[in-house]
C-alpha cells in the first residue's frame, strides 16, 4: 500500500493522471461518490412485505391461503361472497409458495401452462416461468385477433365468453391449465373444451382455492384437479 495523504490506496490501482495531487483529488471525488452511494442505499424504505411472518414456519399453503384471502359479500352482485388473492399474490413469499405449490402438482412431461384471463394469468406465467416452459392465454371476448376457437360459458355471477388463438402451440401439445378459482367450473370446463377442439391434451387443472359446494370438479369430469385450498 502507498499512503497519500490521509488515504490508503492499493499499489496495483493505475494513476490516471500526471500529478500526485490531481489523482489525489480524482480519487477522494470517487470515494465520496461511493460512500454517498452506499448512504442512499442504506435509507431506502425496505419493499413493502404485506404481513408473512416470518416467524409462521411450519404454515402449510393451505393456511396460508386460507389466512391471507380476503372474502368480500355480496360483490361483484349480491349473495356472492368473493374470494380474492390480491394481498397474497402481491406479497412475494406467498407468490412464491402458491406458485411452488401449483407447480410441483403439475406432470413433468407438460408442454405449456394455460392461463384463463385475468386472474389465471397471474399463476399460469408464475408456473411456466418456474417449469422453463411457455404460457398459453385464454381471453375474454374481443381481445385476440383471427382465427379464432370460442366458447360461451356460465359462472358464479354472469356469463361470459372466451377465445383461443389455437394455432400458437404446436397440435399435441400437453398443456396444463392454472386458475385462481374453482367455483361451478364454467370457465374451466369452456376452457378445456377450447383446448381440446384446438387439437391439445389437457393433462391437468390446478387452482389455488376450490368452492366445493359450487361444483366444478364434478363438472371436469374425469379431468384431475388440484386444489391448494378446497373450502366446502
Ligand atoms: O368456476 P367458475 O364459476 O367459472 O368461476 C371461476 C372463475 O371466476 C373468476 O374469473 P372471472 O370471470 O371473474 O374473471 P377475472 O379473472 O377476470 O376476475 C375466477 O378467476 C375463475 O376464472
Ligand atoms: N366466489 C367467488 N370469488 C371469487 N371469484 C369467483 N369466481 C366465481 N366465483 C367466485
Amino acid at each position: 500500500m502507498t499512503r497519500v495523504g490521509n488515504s490508503r490506496w492499493r499499489d496495483s490501482a493505475p494513476s490516471r493522471c500526471a500529478t500526485p495531487q490531481v489523482d489525489h483529488r480524482l480519487r477522494w471525488r470517487a470515494a465520496v461518490r461511493r460512500f454517498r452511494g452506499r448512504r442512499l442505499r442504506c435509507r431506502q424504505t425496505p419493499p413493502a412485505r404485506v404481513g408473512y411472518p416470518r416467524e409462521v414456519t411450519n404454515e402449510t399453503v393451505a393456511e396460508l391461503i386460507a389466512r391471507r384471502m380476503t372474502t368480500t359479500p355480496d360483490f361483484p352482485k349480491p349473495g356472492i361472497l368473493f374470494r380474492d388473492l390480491t394481498a397474497l399474490m402481491a406479497d412475494g413469499e406467498g407468490l412464491r409458495r402458491v406458485t411452488d405449490a401449483l407447480t410441483s402438482a403439475m406432470p413433468a412431461d407438460v408442454d405449456a401452462v394455460v392461463g384463463v384471463e385475468a386472474r389465471g394469468f397471474l399463476f399460469a406465467a408464475a408456473a411456466a416461468v418456474s417449469r422453463a416452459i411457455g404460457v398459453y392465454p385464454i381471453r375474454k371476448q374481443g381481445k385476440l385477433p383471427g382465427p379464432l376457437l370460442s366458447e360461451t360459458y356460465d359462472l358464479e355471477y354472469g356469463s361470459a365468453t372466451i377465445e383461443l388463438q389455437p394455432d400458437s402451440l404446436a397440435p399435441g401439445s400437453r398443456v396444463y391449465v392454472l386458475d385462481d378459482l374453482l367455483a361451478t367450473g364454467g370457465t374451466l370446463v369452456a376452457a378445456v373444451r377450447l383446448l381440446e377442439r384446438a387439437g391439445y391434451v389437457v393433462v391437468g387443472v390446478g387452482v389455488a382455492i376450490e368452492l366445493a359446494e359450487l361444483g366444478g370438479r364434478t363438472a371436469l369430469g374425469a379431468h384431475p384437479v388440484n386444489a391448494l385450498l378446497t373450502i366446502s
